[in-house]
């Protein structure tokens, strides 16, 4: 027999409690990131690797958009792809993503090449996209509620940007800048579906799950990166 379904306010706070223990800003990369330890090789390796991450929102949101059966679910989630892409050429996240690698003394050519992308961050990649692709709405939107914890990531990282790696313009973090309204936006249009969408137990446990496999997206992919630019 199914358990009872939480209450709204229970459902939330176990969807909260997941990326508050789970976000990859405690990964060891992340902290040191931080504290302002990592060498420019590491920094790059990160910029590279995550690259790979963002070029990838755009492809797992329009499988999310597929799943939307109606005009205005359509016309709220298609702004996460306009933001990424942007609406012309040189606008948009991947836009300004590229920039970051450019400022940090990357080439576009290779981050556009996609060479040396680690293994464990292609698999961690494919296995939020998959799960984009094949899971339910609820699992699909449920995932993207990392975003919650974010815009506060994005605030304790450009503070740490500007104080310790000043060897990168301050114009290259124009993509930490956007995201904090974007990832705000973002995940409390999210949550309000996620709350409305789970009808029982059996979905809001689905949806947990799928918000905890993607901070074990998250931390993989830095796992990979921290052990080879050791
Ligand atoms: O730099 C980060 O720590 C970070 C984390 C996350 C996240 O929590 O999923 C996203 C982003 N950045 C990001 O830039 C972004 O566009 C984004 C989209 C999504 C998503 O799941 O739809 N997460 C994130």
């Amino acid at each position: 027999m199914n358990s009872r379904p939480w209450t709204a306010a229970e459902f939330e706070a176990r969807l909260r409690a997941v990326p508050e223990h789970a976000y990859h800003d405690r990964h060891p990369f992340n902290v040191r990131m931080h504290e302002g330890t990592l060498t420019p090789e590491q920094i790059r390796g990160w910029i590279l690797n995550r690259f790979h991450y963002q070029r990838h929102i755009p492809i797992k949101d329009a499988y999310v958009l597929a799943k939307l059966d109606t005009p205005e679910l359509r016309r709220m989630w298609v702004r996460r792809i306009h933001d990424h892409d942007g609406r012309r050429p040189g606008e948009g996240g991947i836009e300004r993503w590229l920039r970051l690698g450019e400022a940090a003394g990357l080439d576009r050519k290779e981050l556009l090449s996609g060479e040396g992308v680690l293994p464990g961050v292609r698999l961690a990649v494919e296995g939020y996209v998959n799960l984009c692709r094949l899971g339910s709405p609820i699992e699909a939107v449920a995932a993207s509620l990392t975003e919650l914890s974010a815009p506060g990531l994005m605030r304790t990282r450009i503070d740490a940007f500007e104080r310790h790696y000043t060897w990168i313009s301050p114009d290259g973090l124009r993509y930490f800048q956007n995201r904090i309204f974007q990832g705000g936006q973002d995940s409390g249009e999210a949550l309000t579906l996620v709350l409305q969408w789970a009808r029982d137990r059996t979905d809001q446990e689905k949806a947990v799950a799928a918000l905890a496999y993607k901070c074990d997206v998250l931390w993989s992919l830095l796992d990979a990166v921290d052990r080879e630019y050791r």
